[in-house]
């Protein structure tokens, strides 16, 4: 069963971030000494043991297993997407809803090799957001709406989330809220995104600058720049972001958008992030600056930029094996190996 979001407004949403739980100490520790005590020098599993000992905690459990990961999928559409700021027409967005449902994106393959369940959440495609250098991209009312769809997109039964996205024009979107967040100039955080060239990166910029000028002051607030230069696929994500803390689940995050929406929650409640890994550095120019700006290490980087939460899906392989080492080895006691 899903759970109904607890709010109905963004006073209500951050009040839940502040007061979401924490991960369980006790099992974390039983970990870290089960990890201590398995056949292999200390340290050996690099990375591995770290992300083992970080998901027993979420888990509640010395010996966590990966059994019913949930990849879930968010679109939407922009309006700075007339200004030129991406490669692909719109109408891609909703073309490639068609594809995730019929199976044929990336995604829909990676899920499944990692074992996945993967929901598909299409936001008022045909109402984008409004263009933001020219009002907020959203009412109150609306962000509230995607930020509900996010929180009850996400299965309380799951072991692992995955939130990825899919919205022409949101690499635009992403850098300008990334800017907002963390501060320096629109050309730190715009990148190339589908593969726009020169003036296309200019136009990006110009859209950056502009929207962030147009909405001032209000930016300082996180959930307000979240709704004045968000778009409904990331509110979505801070969402279910949320809501997988709310359910002990800890998340694995994906690429540059997605990491836009965890930094509207680590700026709106600090610390409210430590129950997500970064699953990969995209391409995108931005994205290694957000990642070293929120202090999350990503766990791969294999120059993916195709969001859809893939780069999450290929990290949840890595978690998998670092789960299945930690909880299934044998401990120099139980194998009779002499430890140093
Ligand atoms: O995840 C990323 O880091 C990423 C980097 C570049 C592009 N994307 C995807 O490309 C789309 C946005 O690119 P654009 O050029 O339309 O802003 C959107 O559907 C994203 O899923 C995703
Ligand atoms: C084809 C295509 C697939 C995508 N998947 C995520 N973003 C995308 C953007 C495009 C253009």
């Amino acid at each position: 069963m899903q759970d109904a979001a607890p709010f109905d407004d963004l006073s209500d949403f951050q009040t839940v971030l502040i007061g979401l739980p924490g991960s369980d100490s006790r099992a974390r520790e039983a970990a870290r000494a089960r990890n201590d005590r398995l056949t292999k020098p200390p340290g050996a599993l690099g990375r591995l043991e770290e992300l083992a000992v970080w998901f027993a905690g979420w888990a509640g459990t010395e010996r966590p297993v990966l059994a019913r990961p949930q990849v879930a999928v968010f679109a939407a559409n922009h309006g700075i997407a007339v200004r030129g700021v991406s490669a692909f027409p719109a109408e891609v967005t909703a073309q490639m809803v068609a594809n995730f449902r019929a199976g044929g994106a990336a995604i829909n393959q990676l899920s499944a090799w990692a074992g996945a369940t993967m929901s598909v959440h299409a936001l008022d495609l045909d109402r984008p957001t409004r263009d933001f250098t020219t009002g907020p991209a959203m009412s109150e009312a609306e962000v509230v709406r995607a930020l509900e769809t996010g929180w009850t997109a996400v299965d309380p039964e799951a072991d692992a989330l995955v939130v990825g996205e899919m919205g022409i024009g949101n690499t635009t979107s992403a850098a300008a809220l990334a800017c907002a967040l963390f501060g320096g100039a629109a050309e730190d955080w715009a990148g190339r995104g589908t593969g726009i060239d020169e003036a296309g990166l200019s136009r990006k910029v110009e859209t950056i600058t502009e929207g962030l000028g147009r909405h001032g002051a209000a930016l300082t607030d996180p959930l307000e720049a979240l709704r004045c230069l968000g778009g409904r696929e990331i509110a979505a994500m801070a969402g279910a972001i949320a809501a997988a803390r709310s359910h002990r689940i800890p998340v694995v995050l994906d690429g540059f958008i997605a990491t836009a929406a965890a930094g509207v929650l680590a700026r709106a409640a600090p610390g409210c992030l430590t129950h997500c890994v970064a699953g990969h550095v995209s391409a995108e120019s931005g994205h290694r600056r957000l990642l070293g700006k929120l202090g999350l290490d990503p766990i791969l980087d294999l120059g993916l930029r195709l969001g859809e939460g893939s780069g999450g899906a290929l990290a949840l392989g890595v978690l998998a094996a670092a789960l299945r080492t930690h909880s299934g080895m044998a401990t120099f006691d139980e194998a009779g190996v002499s430890d140093g």
